[in-house]
């Protein structure tokens, strides 16, 4: 029989462990991830090193490489800042709120012919602690901090790791390919340079 049975791993460093372990098989079980993802009880003390913000827009921070078969980061909003509607380049993309709260819409593919406004599918608050996941036939698209008053910080896993992305016009559907870059990477700065190519906020 499978085994079914719930780890909960009780700190950062033990999730990462955990997702190790996962990985190293070829197959995903997205479920599986995000119930582990889900099950973590965030604790800023453990990841704050890690969480740098920018006045301007959100940023990403690099945790662990997963040995070259995943990416785990965490993204910090400010207040009000979101990102472009956007695709994950083929990649499992899990999200998990540790603090604060996000607001994810959710947008179809454009159709080649089709000009106007993207299709708009459904739209979510994710809450602290929740873990939501898409990939590229779910759909497209966009999160946000729409707070005025609040930060939020989220903890994303991406599977294979990706450097590039299409972003989309929301009132054409056309789209651009840009880099993705880290603000800082194992809690140190990535240098000046390196992170003004970041266009997906
Ligand atoms: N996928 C985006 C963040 S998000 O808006 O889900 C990124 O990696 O920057
Ligand atoms: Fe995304």
């Amino acid at each position: 029989m499978e085994n079914t049975e719930m780890v909960k791993p009780e700190t950062l460093e033990d999730l990462i462990k955990i997702l190790h372990q996962i990985f190293e098989s070829d197959h995903v079980n997205i479920e599986e991830v995000q119930s582990i993802m889900e099950a973590y009880e965030s604790k800023p003390q453990e990841w704050k090193k890690f969480a740098r913000f920018d006045q301007y827009r959100y940023t990403r921070n690099l945790v662990d490489e997963g040995n070259g078969k995943f990416n785990l980061m965490i993204l910090c909003w400010g207040e009000g800042h979101g990102s472009s509607i956007h695709d994950h380049t083929n990649s499992h993309c899990f999200l998990k709120l540790l603090q604060g709260q996000l607001k994810e819409t959710l947008f179809e593919w454009p159709d080649g012919k089709a000009h106007g406004d993207m299709v708009q599918k459904s739209q979510r608050i994710l809450q602290e602690n929740q873990c939501a996941y898409i990939n590229d036939s779910i759909g497209l698209h966009r999160v946000e901090n729409v707070s005025h008053t609040e930060c939020a910080a989220s903890l994303h896993l991406y599977s294979p790791p990706f450097e590039h992305c299409q972003t989309f016009d929301q009132r054409t559907g056309h789209k651009n390919t840009v880099k993705m870059t880290f603000w800082s990477k194992f809690g140190q700065k990535t240098p000046i340079g390196t992170t003004i190519s970041q266009e997906n906020n």
